[in-house]
């Protein structure tokens, strides 16, 4: 049986601005993407890789990996869709019949370390069908009432304040039984949107199918690269590292 690791790099970057898309901006001499592959191969836990990338990149993109000698994982890319479910979607559609065990994974949390990875299968292999990381909340969260259609803006009621010792703020990689990530995409997106959940995230399709999903702690490392900002933290992480 083996694990299958879908790494999502499809996205445009738009948040972020560069003129290429994200996946494939430099973060100290490499791409992006190229951070995050090696980082799901050196935890030694990977079988098999899929990315998917933007729309006439593939051979770009398979350069970038198939080039590279510390990666060393068998390795297909695939046009992603779009969005980000669509784009994980295309990577499960190239799922073997030995993967047994499938992670989700962003190239915008490049430096998710080697350690996560493993914490996170070994948590799917010890029984957990679907396993998110997590980190506690630090701020004070309120929900806020949705606005009328004609509230011009300003300010916001506050409906409750959640108690942030129960809240965490979930990462990738994300971790499934194969089988449940297959009906979480096949069922579980269209219960998504007719119950308007926020499915922004794979967990959260297996939520809609009322199945249990389950936290392992996260790590700081592997911050999403949202806005230029981001990356400039990312660069002093990557520096400290090495
Ligand atoms: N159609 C899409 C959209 C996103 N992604 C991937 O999903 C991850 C998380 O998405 P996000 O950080 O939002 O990336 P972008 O969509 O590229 O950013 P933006 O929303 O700013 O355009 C990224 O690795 C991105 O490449 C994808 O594979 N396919
Ligand atoms: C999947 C994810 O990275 C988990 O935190 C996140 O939900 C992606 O969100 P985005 O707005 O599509 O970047």
């Amino acid at each position: 049986m083996t694990t299958l690791a879908i790494l999502t790099a499809a996205g445009s970057g738009t948040r972020l601005g560069r003129d290429v898309p994200k996946a494939l901006v430099d973060l100290g001499g490499f791409p992006l993407v190229l951070h995050a592959a090696r980082r799901l191969a050196a935890s030694g836990m990977v079988d098999r890789l899929v990315v998917t990338c933007p729309a006439g990149l593939a051979d770009v993109v398979g350069e970038i990996l198939a080039g590279d000698p510390e990666l060393g994982l068998p390795t297909r890319v695939v046009e992603g869709g779009a969005t980000r479910q669509a784009s994980v979607a295309a990577g499960l559609r190239l799922a073997g019949p030995d993967d047994d065990v499938v992670l989700v994974h962003d190239a915008a949390r490049p430096l998710a370390p080697p350690e996560l990875v493993r914490r996170v299968v070994t948590a799917v292999r010890a029984g957990h069908a679907a396993v998110v990381p997590g980190l506690p909340v630090v701020d004070t969260v309120k929900r806020v009432a949705p606005r009328a259609p004609d509230d011009a803006g300003g300010a916001e009621k506050v409906v409750e304040t959640p108690d942030r010792s129960l809240l965490r703020v979930v990462q990738t990689p994300q971790g499934f039984e194969r089988a449940v990530l297959d009906r979480a995409h096949a069922e579980g997106r269209a219960r998504a949107a007719a119950e308007h959940l926020a499915a922004t995230d794979d967990a959260g399709l297996v939520e809609a199918l009322g199945l249990p999903v389950h936290v392992v702690p996260g790590a700081d490392a592997a911050m999403k690269i949202t806005t230029e900002r981001d990356l400039l933290v990312a660069g002093l992480l990557a520096e400290e590292a090495s």
